[in-house]
């Protein structure tokens, strides 16, 4: 049984990471014959650019095939002045809703050998452990954008429908690890916030009695989560909190370059990405950093193909990569993302010989 899995590499960077992790995940395919297939496809600004469009209809119909979805990023100033309703991220965000991809998934795991590449005391930060479960289709993201007058409008809309699922989402993910669920809102000001605390409230004390729940203010969640990262295990937020929230939380793990994703929803396929964006700084460089997505791709082999023993070779090497001191700039390295890639794939290849 063939398993088609849509890459969607996107603009800067995107294509750059993206090739990486196909490249490791059909070394792995080699090894544990899992009949990856690649399809890649038009997406973001490079769409734009050949059809008009950031999310062409053959692009989404692939994906809505699909078995597992790969994207790179999208977006950079090329695409900048284009109509706010064709730009790059307008695509991103149209898939995501397409695809009911409501729950996003955004894992950091602090690597030992990274310690000091973070701004952040390394005794602060040393075994944090945390996942942060991100809505994903709703929010100010999707809500009614209007210019009025000499004025500006983005409303942010929560139904308790939309606020329940991901909440269980969270709160399943949260027994599988310490069973502890942080939710963090802005209920003192917000009515989407009230709205959002009050159901998360109830879903707990009703179906997930076993989870501990706190609730946090989004202004302190910022500030406890670069004081204190190790006290959270899952956190779950609204849209845009979670979007702002992950970004810090990079700069626990040392980098963007290394924070992955997944992406999913109740039917259909999930999304894997990395967190970061396109990186015109450094695109066409050779010296992004490709962890962020091959540590997806592990992901995709975890969740959307049931490969927990090829999910875990990955996640291995690329530790394994880190502590041998193969890291690209954004981590105080010198490797390219080729270099970094190769590594990794000759590290799987050494685990999986070993293993045999
Ligand atoms: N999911 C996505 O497609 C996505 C996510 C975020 C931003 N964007 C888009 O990307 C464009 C650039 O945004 P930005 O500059 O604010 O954010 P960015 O994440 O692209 O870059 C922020 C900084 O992190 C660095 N960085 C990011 N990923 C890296 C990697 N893999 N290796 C090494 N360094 C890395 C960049 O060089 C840059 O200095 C914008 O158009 C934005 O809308 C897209
Ligand atoms: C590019 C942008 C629309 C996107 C978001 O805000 O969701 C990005 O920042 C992300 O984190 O995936
Ligand atoms: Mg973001």
């Amino acid at each position: 049984m063939s398993r088609q899995i849509v890459v969607l590499g996107g603009d800067g960077i995107g294509p750059e990471v993206t090739a990486a992790a196909v490249t490791v995940l059909r070394s792995v395919d080699r090894r544990f014959h899992l009949d990856l297939q690649f399809a890649e496809h038009a997406f973001g600004g490079a769409a734009i650019d050949a059809h008009q469009e950031p999310l062409p209809a053959t692009t989404l119909a692939a994906c809505q095939q699909a078995d597992a979805i790969l994207l790179g990023a999208v977006g950079g100033p090329k695409w900048a002045n284009v109509p706010v309703a064709i730009r790059p991220e307008a695509g991103l965000l149209a898939l995501r809703q397409a695809l009911g991809l409501y729950a996003n998934v955004r894992p950091l795991k602090v690597h030992e050998a990274l310690l000091d590449a973070s701004p952040l005391k390394r005794e602060r930060i040393e075994g944090t452990d945390l996942v942060v479960v991100r809505e994903l289709t709703g929010g100010i993201y999707f809500g009614r954008k209007a210019r009025e007058g000499g004025a500006a409008i983005d409303e942010c809309r929560y139904t308790v429908a939309e606020i329940e699922r991901v909440t269980r989402q969270a709160a399943r993910l949260a027994r599988t690890r310490r069973s502890r669920l942080c939710s963090v809102d802005k209920a003192n000001v917000l009515e989407t916030s009230r709205l959002w605390r009050e159901t998360v409230t109830r879903i707990m004390a009703a179906e997930f009695p076993d989870v501990a729940i706190e609730h946090l203010l989004v202004d302190a969640m910022a500030m406890y989560l670069v004081s204190r990262p190790r006290d959270f295990d899952v956190i779950v937020t609204e849209n845009l909190f979670g979007d702002v929230l992950t970004d810090e939380a990079a700069a626990i793990a040392g980098s963007l370059g290394v924070m992955p994703s997944s992406s999913s929803g109740d039917h259909g396929p999930a999304l894997y990405e990395p967190i970061h964006g396109s990186a015109p700084d450094i695109a066409g460089q050779g010296v992004a950093n490709p962890m962020g997505t091959i540590l997806s791709a592990a992901m995709m082999l975890r969740h959307s193909f049931a490969q927990e023993e090829a999910a875990d070779a990955i996640e291995g090497a690329v530790a394994k990569a880190i502590a041998e001191g193969f890291l690209t700039r954004d981590l105080g390295g010198r490797c390219s993302t080729a270099e970094v890639t190769a590594k990794v794939v000759s590290l799987l290849e050494a685990h999986v010989k070993a293993a045999a």
